[in-house]
């Protein structure tokens, strides 16, 4: 049987904590100055916050959001009165598509620590009908490939393991736990462009043994590899692996509307502020959870 070609670490980025929305702190990982978009992700947030702060009602059209809770617990409550709170380890993948207005706040008193991933959508979905798949802690399922290591499939699959998620452009997001002197092979369809966000302890990645470090976003070659071998040595490590197929259309973005040209940009911002086309009822909007 042939070897399978392995990727390997192009880049590596560490980011630091700067503000964000009311009074949060991110460290941002895609979308920032030297890893700017990795089509189809469009950012990455490592965010940490605390009440008061927050991110109060905003829009949001022509992609997705997936939050990722690691510590604490948000709220979210949308202006079609969709609410909820997610908790530590549970998943929100929410297709904003043709609109969404909603507001994120903390649920609990002290730290609430979570990722935020930016996913384009094609043309042929950014005016689809908004959609949520939620997912609690318990439900995200688990491959087990050897004691000691384990990997939460977000999105696609690993290890035979396929995630509840389903994505409207090919993605896969793996949150792997490896404890000290582990190996794992995680396979990459050939096709897909990604990244590694590193959240703690220390591995070496990739066919280059990368070493990667918390919040380093390691970028994988786009070398056909079909596997991203990672080992760790000398700690544990906690990172989430995020890849997709890329998109490849023309990419136009004011703030949180997403779109392919800059007729759709304004049309975004006139049917936000008119309330139409999507954005029914946002013009009298406010949501409960940010008061
Ligand atoms: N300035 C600005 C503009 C538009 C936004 F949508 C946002 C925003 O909502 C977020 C940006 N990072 C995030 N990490 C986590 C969460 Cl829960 C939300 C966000 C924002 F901050
Ligand atoms: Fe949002």
């Amino acid at each position: 049987m042939a070897t399978k070609v392995t990727r390997t670490i192009v880049k590596s980025v560490l980011s630091r904590e700067q503000p964000e929305g009311a009074g949060a702190t991110v460290r941002r990982s895609i979308g920032r100055r030297e890893l700017r978009n990795l089509d189809p992700f469009l950012m990455l947030d490592e965010f940490s916050i605390s009440p008061p702060a927050g991110f109060p009602d905003h829009p949001h059209r022509g992609f997705e959001t997936v939050t990722y809770m690691l510590e604490g617990s948000m709220w979210h409550e949308d202006f079609k009165g969709h609410k909820g709170k997610i908790g530590p380890g549970d998943l929100q993948w929410m297709s904003a598509a043709r609109g969404i207005l909603h507001s994120e706040m903390p649920g609990t008193r002290g730290l609430s620590r979570g990722l935020q991933l930016w996913v384009n959508l094609p043309a042929r979905h950014k005016m689809d009908e908004p959609n949520y798949q939620e997912l609690l802690d318990e439900n995200i399922p688990r491959a087990n490939p050897e004691e000691g290591v384990v990997i939460k499939v977000i999105a696609g699959e690993s290890y035979g393991v396929k995630s509840r998620v389903i994505t409207k452009n090919p993605t896969m997001y793996v949150d792997i736990k490896m404890a000290k002197g582990k190996k794992v092979e995680q396979i990459i369809p050939k096709s897909y462009a990604g990244f590694i966000y590193t959240l703690s302890g220390t591995a070496l990645f990739g066919g280059n043994h990368q070493k990667g470090e918390a919040h380093y976003t390691l970028v994988l070659s786009d070398n056909g590899g079909e596997t991203i071998p990672i080992e760790t040595t000398t700690s544990e490590a906690h990172f989430v692996i995020i890849a997709g197929e890329p998109i490849k259309e023309p990419i136009v973005q004011y703030g949180p509307f997403v779109m392919n040209t800059e007729q759709e940009i304004f049309s975004a911002m006139f049917d936000y502020e008119r309330g139409q086309n999507g954005f029914e009822g946002a013009s009298t909007w406010h949501s409960e959870i940010s008061t």
